[in-house]
């Protein structure tokens, strides 16, 4: 059983007392669920840095991160820095994250917010959309080819952006279909935890022009960021390189001076 495994097992579990709790049509009465959503793919077809910042307090791999900073801040320093949009952690027991971060951090800023999270089921989608966001991540490790159409259906005609994750070819087959926006490549091998944005560059061929291309995890150099463009990528999920630090807003600042510079 790999940190998928594990992860997917708990969530199934999760998403089952939500839905005990929480009826859908209290989802779909948020004063957030008919918001007009910010594209994310849009914003990264159109930027020259591209960079998706994340808030994430800890990590399978990392353990803790950082646990001090608010969310709130943390939203508005990406937004200062001029970030295309932000990554929102969602998951509680892996990543001390929660729905509560994602609606503070849309109290704060426009930016297209990503639900990072461990999607296994429809109503997870109603969920983002009743806490602001824009974008929802699917991932091809945990679900089969009906499920990712199914569910990445369901997000269009909330007018939520998609971005597929894959980490290898076989995911990445399995996965091609219209209704997805973005496709992430993820750097991180989820068996050791190394990142090598090799895992990007070799996969990138294989990524039809219609789609924006993602590369996730492991990125902390502009040096990566600037070959990573040379084969086609646009958006760059970065986390822990600016969590790691007292002030995350601060360092992607500095980080997307240097990226223009
Ligand atoms: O980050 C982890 O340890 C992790 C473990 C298992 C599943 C997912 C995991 N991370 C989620 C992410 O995709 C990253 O948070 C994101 O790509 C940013 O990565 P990084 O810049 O390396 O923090």
């Amino acid at each position: 059983m790999n940190i998928l495994d594990k992860i997917v097992a708990d969530k199934h579990k999760e998403v089952a007392l939500k839905k005990s709790l929480i009826p859908v049509k209290q989802l779909e009465s948020s004063v957030l669920f008919d918001r007009e959503t910010n594209s994310l793919a849009h914003a990264l077809r159109n930027s020259n840095t591209g960079i998706i910042a994340e808030h994430k307090r800890r990590s399978p791999s990392k353990a803790v991160i950082n646990q001090k900073v608010n969310v709130q801040d943390v939203a508005q320093g990406y937004q200062t820095a001029g970030v295309s949009g932000m990554s929102v952690l969602t998951d509680g027991k892996y990543f001390g994250g929660s729905l509560d971060d994602l609606l503070l951090a849309r109290s704060s800023v426009k930016l297209p917010l990503l639900r990072k999270e461990f999607i296994i089921d429809e109503y997870q989608l109603l969920e983002a959309k009743a806490h602001g966001a824009d974008v929802i991540l699917l991932i091809a490790a945990v679900l089969d080819r009906n499920q990712i159409r199914s569910l990445s259906q369901l997000a269009k005609s909330l007018s939520l952006d998609v971005l597929l994750e894959v980490h290898n070819k076989e995911e990445l087959e399995k996965s091609i279909m219209p209704s997805l926006d973005m496709l992430g490549v993820n750097n991180r091998n989820l068996k050791t935890f190394d990142v090598s944005i090799e895992t990007s560059k070799s996969l990138s061929n294989q990524i039809p022009d219609d789609f924006v291309k993602v590369s996730e995890s492991g990125i902390s150099s502009i040096d990566a960021i600037k070959d990573l463009k040379q084969y086609g990528y646009k958006g760059f999920l970065i986390g822990e390189n600016f969590m790691k630090t007292e002030n995350p807003g601060a360092s992607a600042i500095e980080f997307i001076k240097e990226l223009e510079s």
